[in-house]
């Protein structure tokens, strides 16, 4: 049957089945890529033990026991043990923390938080970097020391196994978050693109500061560091054996803020994190 011997209305039902197979093919596609891509990240959550006296790794054994009693599969980490980079690829991570001196973690997680800490402060780590990591901290200190410990720490734990229950989808990702909220993972998914080509999507100014800007940026240390250099007696301060310095104090300062190492008074060198980031598998 040749399609000019079809009636008007069948040749538009044929159109129309067509037009709607297409569709749900293009579709499922987009939905296999979708999932392929929360395929990659790591299907486990992982439980760091920050401790100096085996007390919160104590308390990470019981929660992993509840979990894996619970089916939820996690791995129990020492974070001494383990390659920060690779947090981008995690999911889920629980934390179990102590304090040490004022405040500051024991030597096991001093790695892990101080690369937490300055990836937070540097301008090229992008802030999407851990947008699909969900995370819980329990923090250990004097004061649970000195109250019911096990109590408050098993309401925490009950908490997690339900919550991690509630949103562990067929694909093993984690959509949930610990306030429990859940997220849409459909929508997040297919508006991800969108929102990489457009920036962040959610209206907030770049990070992302070019090199020439940076002494720029910080106008008030500028001032400050100008101030103290005409108090010194030294016009600008940036007068190095007689010639004029390339890199100069409120460049200096800017670039050490954040993690440069000053060579001589004209280059300043750090890793390339996007480099890194990109051979690790975590993205440009
Ligand atoms: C030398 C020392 C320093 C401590 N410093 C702090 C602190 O600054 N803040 C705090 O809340 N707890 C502090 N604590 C209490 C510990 O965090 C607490 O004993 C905790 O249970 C230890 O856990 P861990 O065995 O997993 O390291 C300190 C304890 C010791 C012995």
């Amino acid at each position: 049957m040749s399609l000019s011997s079809l009636s008007p209305a069948r040749l538009t039902l044929l159109t129309l089945l067509s037009a709607t197979t297409l569709y749900l093919f293009y579709k499922s596609r987009r939905r296999r890529l979708h999932r392929l891509k929360t395929l990659n990240p790591s299907t486990k959550g992982q439980i760091f033990f920050i401790s100096q006296t085996s007390t919160s790794k104590t308390l990470a054994q019981r929660v992993h026991n509840l979990l894996t009693l619970n089916d939820l599969q996690f791995d129990l980490l020492d974070p001494k043990d383990y390659e920060p980079e690779d947090l981008c690829k995690e999911t889920l991570v629980l934390v179990i923390a102590s304090t040490w001196e004022n405040g500051e973690p024991p030597q096991n997680g001093a790695f892990l938080v101080n690369w937490v800490n300055e990836s937070a402060e540097d301008f090229r780590v992008g802030a999407d970097l851990l947008r699909k990591c969900e995370f819980a901290v329990f923090g250990v200190g004097r004061d649970v020391d000195e109250g019911d410990l096990d109590e408050v720490f098993d309401r925490w734990s009950k908490k997690v196994v339900e919550i991690s229950k509630g949103n562990v989808k067929e694909n093993g990702g984690y959509f949930g978050n610990l306030n429990g909220e859940v997220s849409d993972e459909e929508e997040e998914g297919e508006e991800e693109e969108d929102e990489k080509d457009e920036g962040r999507g959610d209206g907030e100014e770049s990070e992302i500061v070019d090199l020439e800007d940076i002494a720029g940026k910080v106008p008030s240390r500028r001032k400050e560091m100008m101030e103290n250099a005409k108090a010194n007696g030294d016009s600008n301060g940036d007068v190095v054996n007689g010639k004029k310095a390339m890199v100069t104090r409120v460049i200096r300062a800017n670039l050490e803020k954040r993690g440069y190492k000053i060579i001589g008074s004209h280059s300043g060198v750090k890793l390339c994190r996007w480099t890194k980031s990109q051979l690790r598998g975590c993205g440009g």
